[in-house]
Formats: structure tokens, C-alpha cells, sequence
């Protein structure tokens, strides 16, 4: 059988489905343990850093890159003579002007960084966003200030979450920060700056900077789990349009099928009824046969009550019209002969074709008297009717009624004797018989 185009992506869908049943747990179980992407800053990539001290603010500490050495060396003079929090340090350019880096998708920065000065040693780090709406171009304060201050492990390498970062209070309270804009946002970062920390003390601090590491997923888990869900939904409701789809077309050709077995059913009920009338009927004269005049005295109980007016017909010398004109003038006549009787009938009367040239008029509550005109009246009307080949046909006619419980073969008989005295006295002409003495009188009982 075909596949409807419905049932093909049905099946496609649970392709899918089947893809995502497997997928889902490997997305989440890859994402839990790779799906990883680092941005390195420092060591050689590309990213433009240049020494940063606290001169600017009034202090007279000195920084200065040195060339030479793995990493990125900054000979750090930190002096606290002027300034009450002095620093120096890097400075990584990532975007210029209004338009910085979104570092939104990353989750930990690493630091691999060693001071040459003896003991601990703390660093700070400040991811600057231009803040839009709030910032301004060539104002670098008006910069928002994420900050966070972590201590290095004495090997120097340090990860730090970057959900730790704070946005800086001394830079709320001086730049008068709306309150809505003072939360830590990363999503437009211009730069970092690696600093001392701020409690190092002064001297001579020799900084090596092997790497500067920001690690994130390609993906949010959140991001993950919704395009998780969507997927998921979106395969659900193609499945259900696919279903709804299937099973209105479905509908639509049972629908189309019903419509055609009606038609069919039509059809087969009109060749019953033409098969039936034709068992009823006479097809060259459209009068009944015998078979339709049993039916209709079976059928109507008040034609077999009632008493009835009988007219048996017979066209005259008709063989001589077969010979004389040929057989097919011979049924025109016949059919002809038919029409213009049954024109001249009431609606309940009826006309059989007994046999050959001999037809039956069957007049229910009628009278023999008034049966016997009609058939004067048949009979004159006669020389009326248009015959073919210009011929001049007549009949002899014989009438008779029923009696009340007589059974209608016994009026057949008498109606057919009184035709045959109607013949023998010259044809042309309705004799009446109207019990069975009279038919005897007339000689013709048989
Ligand atoms: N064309 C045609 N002829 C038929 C049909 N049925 C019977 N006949 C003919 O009707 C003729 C009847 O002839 P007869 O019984 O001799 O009677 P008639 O010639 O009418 O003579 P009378 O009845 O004595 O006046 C026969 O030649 C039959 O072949 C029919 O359906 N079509």
C-alpha cells in the first residue's frame, strides 16, 4: 500500500524523536564534561596589552613591560607614598570605543602569573563595560567596573569564577550610577586589567604573566535545556499536525469513497427498478404485460374488490399489415395503438398487452355499461389516430364487467367470447357480454 505524504514525515518525525531520545542525555552529558571554549588573552593572542600604573590617580608607583622571558614580564615599583591604594599592572585591550567583547558565556577566568618579590601576593581583576546608555566614548571612568581581588596560590595559577565578580562600589558612588545599572554585566567588555593587589607591599614586584585564560561553554545550560524543550515541542506538534493531517485526508477520501458507493447504489437502485419495470411492462408498447396486471391485482386490494369494466382489444387483420408492410410498420402500429388508448384511459384504468395484437383494458368501479361506451368510444377513435404508411387500422372489441366475487379469469373468458362474436360479426365494432347466458344466447359459449 502507499505511504500517504502524512505518513512519511510520521515516520521521518519518530526518526527524529528517536535522535533525540538518545541526543538529549549526550547533549546534557557533553555539555556537562566538554563543550568548552577558552579565549586566552595573554601569550601571543593578538590581544594588545600595555602597562598600567596608579600615576593617573595621583600615585608614583611605575610600570614597565620588559622584553624577553616566557610570558608577558611588567617590572612593578609599587609605591605608597602619595597614593593610599597604589597598583600597577596589565591593561588587555578587547574592543574599542562604545563596542566591546560579550564575555557572558564564559564562567572562569585562570590566571598563570608569578611575582618575583618575596611572600604572598594578592592580584585584582576589573573587566570594564561600556555600559550603553550610560557610558560615554573617550570617558574611559564612565566605564562600569566589575571587579574581584583573589590571592595566587604560591605555583601562580588561580581560577576564579566569574560569578565572584562585583561591581566596584567606588566606582557606583563617584560615577552616581543609576540603581538599575550598578549590576555586574559582562556582555560588552572593552577590557581587563590584571592589577597588584591591595594590600602588596611597596618594592619592586617583577610580574610574569604566562597566560590569561576566560573558560565558558559554546552553550549556556539554560540555552541548552530550552532549545532541548523547543526541540522536543516542535517535534510534538508536527507529529500532531502530521496526525490531524493523516486522518483528515483520511476523511476526506472515506468521505469521497461513501459519495462514489452512492452514486454506485444510485445506479444499481435505477437498473432494479428499470429491471423491474421491465418485468412489469411490455417494451414495445410501454403497456403492462401479464405479469404486471397479476402484480397490480395483487398489489391494489381495492382493484380486486371493486367490481370492474373489461375490455378485451384485438386490432383487425394486423397480419395483413406485417405482410403487407413489414414488420417494423406492424410494431409502430402496435405501439401507436397503445399510446393513443392509454391517452384515452383515466389514470387507474389499465392497459395490458395480452399477446400479440391483443390488448386489455382494465377499468376499476366501472360499470359494463359504462365500460361498453368506452370501448365505443376506443373504437371511433380509431379512425382518428395517424397511422403509419397512411393505413386505416380497426378493432374489434369485447366487453364484459365482474361480478361481485367472480373470479376475474371468468370475466376474461366472457370478454374474450364477446370479441370473438365482435369478430365474427364483421370486426370493426364492441359486442358486450354481460353474464355468461348472454354469451350463450350469442351462440359463442365455448
Ligand atoms: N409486427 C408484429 N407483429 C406481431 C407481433 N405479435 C404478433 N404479431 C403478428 O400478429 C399477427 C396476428 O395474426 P392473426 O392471429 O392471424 O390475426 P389477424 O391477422 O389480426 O386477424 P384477425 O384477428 O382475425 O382480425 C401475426 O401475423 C403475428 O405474427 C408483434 O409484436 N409485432
Amino acid at each position: 500500500m502507499r505511504m500517504t505524504p502524512y505518513a512519511r514525515l510520521q515516520r521521518w518525525l519518530l526518526y527524529a524523536a528517536m535522535v533525540l531520545v538518545v541526543g538529549t542525555p549526550g547533549l546534557l552529558v557533553w555539555h556537562h564534561l566538554g563543550m568548552t571554549r577558552v579565549l586566552e588573552l595573554a601569550a601571543g593572542s593578538g590581544f594588545p596589552v600595555t602597562p598600567v600604573d596608579d600615576r593617573g590617580d595621583g600615585g608614583t608607583s611605575t610600570a614597565k613591560l620588559v622584553k624577553g622571558g616566557p610570558g608577558i614580564v611588567l617590572d612593578c615599583d609599587v609605591r605608597k607614598d602619595t597614593y593610599q591604594w597604589p597598583y600597577c599592572g596589565y591593561h588587555f585591550e578587547l574592543g574599542l570605543g562604545e563596542n566591546g567583547i560579550d564575555l557572558s558565556g564564559f564562567h572562569s577566568m585562570t590566571v598563570d602569573v608569578t611575582d618575583a618579590a618575596p611572600g604572598k601576593h594578592g592580584m585584582r581583576a576589573y573587566f570594564r563595560q561600556f555600559e550603553r546608555g550610560f557610558s560615554r566614548v573617550g570617558e574611559w571612568q564612565s566605564q562600569k567596573v566589575n571587579e574581584i581581588e583573589f590571592m595566587l596560590p604560591p605555583d601562580g595559577v588561580a581560577t576564579v569564577p566569574l560569578e565572584l565578580l562585583r561591581t566596584a562600589p567606588w566606582w557606583v558612588s563617584a560615577r552616581e550610577v543609576p540603581l538599575l545599572m550598578t549590576g555586574v554585566r559582562i556582555d560588552n567588555t572593552t577590557a581587563i586589567e590584571l592589577y597588584t593587589g591591595s594590600r602588596e607591599a611597596p618594592g619592586l614586584h617583577r610580574l610574569t604573566l604566562k597566560s590569561l585564560r576566560l573558560e565558558g561553554k559554546w552553550i549556556s545550560q539554560n540555552a541548552l535545556l530550552l532549545a532541548i524543550v523547543v526541540a522536543w515541542m516542535l517535534l510534538g506538534t508536527m507529529w500532531l499536525a502530521a496526525r490531524l493531517l493523516e486522518y483528515r485526508a483520511k476523511l476526506h477520501s472515506s468521505k469521497a469513497r461513501v459519495a462514489a458507493l452512492k452514486v454506485v447504489n444510485r445506479a444499481l437502485e435505477l437498473e432494479t427498478q428499470e429491471l423491474a419495470g421491465q418485468a412489469f411492462t411490455d417494451s414495445l408498447t410501454g403497456a403492462l404485460n401479464r405479469n404486471g396486471m397479476r402484480e397490480w391485482l395483487m398489489v391494489d386490494d381495492q382493484a380486486r374488490r371493486e367490481c370492474m369494466g373489461l375490455i378485451v382489444v384485438d386490432l383487425d387483420h394486423f397480419k395483413r399489415i406485417n405482410d403487407g408492410h413489414g414488420h417494423a410498420v406492424g410494431d409502430e402500429v402496435l405501439s401507436r395503438f397503445a399510446r393513443e388508448m392509454r391517452a384515452r384511459l383515466r389514470a387507474e384504468d389499465r392497459l395490458v398487452r395480452w399477446g400479440g395484437e391483443e390488448f386489455l383494458v382494465l377499468r376499476r368501479g366501472a360499470s359494463v355499461d359504462e365500460t361498453l361506451a368506452l370501448a365505443e368510444r376506443l373504437r371511433g377513435a380509431m379512425a382518428d389516430i395517424a397511422w403509419p404508411s397512411g393505413l386505416r387500422v380497426t378493432a374489434s372489441f369485447g366487453v364484459t364487467g365482474t361480478h361481485e366475487g367472480e373470479d376475474i379469469g371468468v370475466a376474461l373468458h366472457r370478454a374474450d367470447q364477446a370479441l370473438y362474436i365482435a369478430k365474427k360479426n364483421g370486426r370493426n365494432r364492441a359486442e358486450c357480454a354481460r353474464d355468461a347466458q348472454q354469451a350463450v344466447d350469442h351462440g359463442v359459449a365455448s
